[in-house]
């Protein structure tokens, strides 16, 4: 409410208020970062402030944030990125000659010879280059024109400028977006902030979240009769679910969105993160490739591999850097998505040059491959070992079953909620995960994201945890949860 002046003279109404304020942002909801996160930055406050709690440390297992948690940064990458910013460097003998190679090539490439200079829009031209070859070398040869390569501010960026491209209409004639159930709730979000109609389709959980084609077709005959289907988003591996489709699925997906006439936005950020014996990342592109011309020259795609964040393993989220490639574009919409990029200028430019580092790491014979390779080779094993551990712990604890974390990197584990913390949770008008987590913060100082935040099939309760802690955290942090969940039974039953 307005606060009347000491004058006593009637406050002017805010212009932006509540009620006038854009709607579509009220409806945007992101629940990696809502108010279970909250509660535990006050929490950390107040422990930091000596207030007394039944535990001493929180832990945010919200989030795949690697560094915050405590993983070893790749020194080759760190030591490019000092010489860039710092280019005086370039003449301290610490610093290995391949580091300093990489680092004189970017700030080449860079306007002025500096990073802090603006970029082209659509990302440096050697940046792009090396993104296309490196894309050759994933898909097996299938070539990369350098100009479908657009780089971003993160995947966020490139999904939602995507988006931006694709939505449209009003009422029947509204455009509708598939996304997965559960699904990582940038899509939600964006949908909800475009005005867009979010088409539900559900992983099936049984099948250890796979993706089955009949009921993406259940899914989009229902949109149809109220909305104007447009695109379908796959995660592949699966965010919040850790799941790795199959080939033979990839497939079906691709010939499901040319019979059905939709965009295809392949969300491969978890790429390189595929632990479970048996399962092997297929990229969009190489499987389209790979079925021939009849689908490689008319299904539009646009994929999001390897960013900064995950997929590539490297864990460098804060940098934003990212990139995503367009295929079967019609060329006077990659016109307007040229000129949409262009408006926020450029992405970040140290983002840039180390989505350059990440798509051309140190090569066999250069000083720093040895030292690379070693701790890339550390931070995939322990990610295997932590995935598989997680999933051990948790299905051994009564009322929790939890699928293999076959990639990505994160548990869903679905919880048992009884009846009565059911009700609990209703009375006070919170989600019944919502509740479970809420307490279990309070109660331990662990902080997880309700399952309800990504979506899932009613009546079902999960939540997601990352597996990022360092395997003794980890531990204790399962152990925490065990013993959680086993006492909150024993209240609630
Ligand atoms: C499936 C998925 N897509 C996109 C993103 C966004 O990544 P970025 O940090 O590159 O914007 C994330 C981040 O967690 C993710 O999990």
């Amino acid at each position: 409410m307005s606060k009347m002046p000491e004058n006593g003279a009637s406050a002017r109404a805010k212009v932006l208020t509540l009620d006038t304020m854009n709607p579509a942002v009220k409806k945007v909801e992101y629940a990696v970062r809502g108010p279970i996160v909250q509660r535990a930055v006050e929490l950390e406050r107040e422990l930091s402030e000596g207030i007394k709690k039944p535990f001493t440390e929180v832990i945010k297992a919200n989030i795949g944030d690697a560094h915050a948690m405590g993983q070893q940064p790749i020194t080759f990458f760190r030591q490019v990125l000092a010489l860039c910013s710092y280019p005086e460097l370039l003449n301290d003998s610490t610093f290995p000659e391949d580091a300093k190679s990489r680092a004189r090539r970017i700030l080449q490439s860079c306007g002025g010879n500096s990073m802090g200079s603006y970029s082209a829009s659509q990302g440096i031209d050697a940046v792009r280059q090396d993104v296309a070859r490196y894309i050759e070398r994933r898909d097996g040869g299938g070539p990369c024109d350098p100009d479908d390569v657009y780089l971003t501010t993160g995947a966020s960026d490139g999904i939602v400028t995507m988006l931006k491209l694709l939505v449209c209409g009003k009422g029947a004639t509204r455009t509708g977006v598939m996304i997965s159930i559960p699904q990582y709730p940038l899509y939600s979000a964006a949908l909800a902030e475009l005005d867009a109609v979010q088409i539900n389709y559900y992983l099936n959980e049984e099948k250890c979240w796979s993706l089955d084609i009949s009921e993406l077709q259940r899914a989009l005959d229902e949109a149809r009769r109220h909305c104007n289907p447009r695109a379908l988003c796959i995660i592949n591996p699966g965010n919040p679910t850790g799941q790795v489709q199959s080939r033979q699925c990839i497939e079906d997906v691709i010939r499901f969105a040319a019979q059905e006439r939709l965009f295809l936005m392949a969300d491969e950020v978890y790429q390189d993160n595929v632990y479970a014996d048996g399962c092997r990342f297929h990229s969009f592109k190489k499987v389209l490739f790979e079925m021939g011309p009849e689908y490689s020259d008319t299904v539009e795609l646009a994929f999001f591999p390897l960013h900064l964040q995950i997929g590539s393993l490297y864990f460098l989220c804060g940098f934003r850097g990212g990139y995503m490639e367009i295929i079967n574009m019609d060329e006077e919409v990659r016109a307007q998505l040229s000129k949409l990029v262009s408006v926020r200028l450029c992405p970040p430019v140290p983002g840039q040059a180390l989505m350059d580092l990440v798509v051309n790491p140190p090569q066999p014979g250069e000083p720093s491959h040895e030292k690379f390779i070693k701790e890339r080779t550390a931070t995939i094993s322990a990610l295997a070992e932590k995935a598989k551990l997680t999933e051990q712990v948790l299905n051994t604890v009564q009322g929790i079953s939890c699928n293999p974390v076959q990639g990505a990197m994160y548990s869903f584990p679905r919880i048992t909620i009884p009846e009565k913390a059911v009700k609990e949770a209703t009375d006070k008008g919170q989600q019944p995960d919502m509740f479970y987590c809420m307490k279990m913060l309070e109660e331990t100082g662990i902080c997880l994201v309700p399952g309800s935040g990504f979506g899932q099939r009613d009546g079902t309760y999960h939540f997601r945890m990352t597996i990022l802690p360092p395997k003794d955290k980890l531990t204790t942090l399962l152990n925490k949860v065990k013993e959680f969940h086993q006492k909150f039974l024993q209240q609630y039953s």
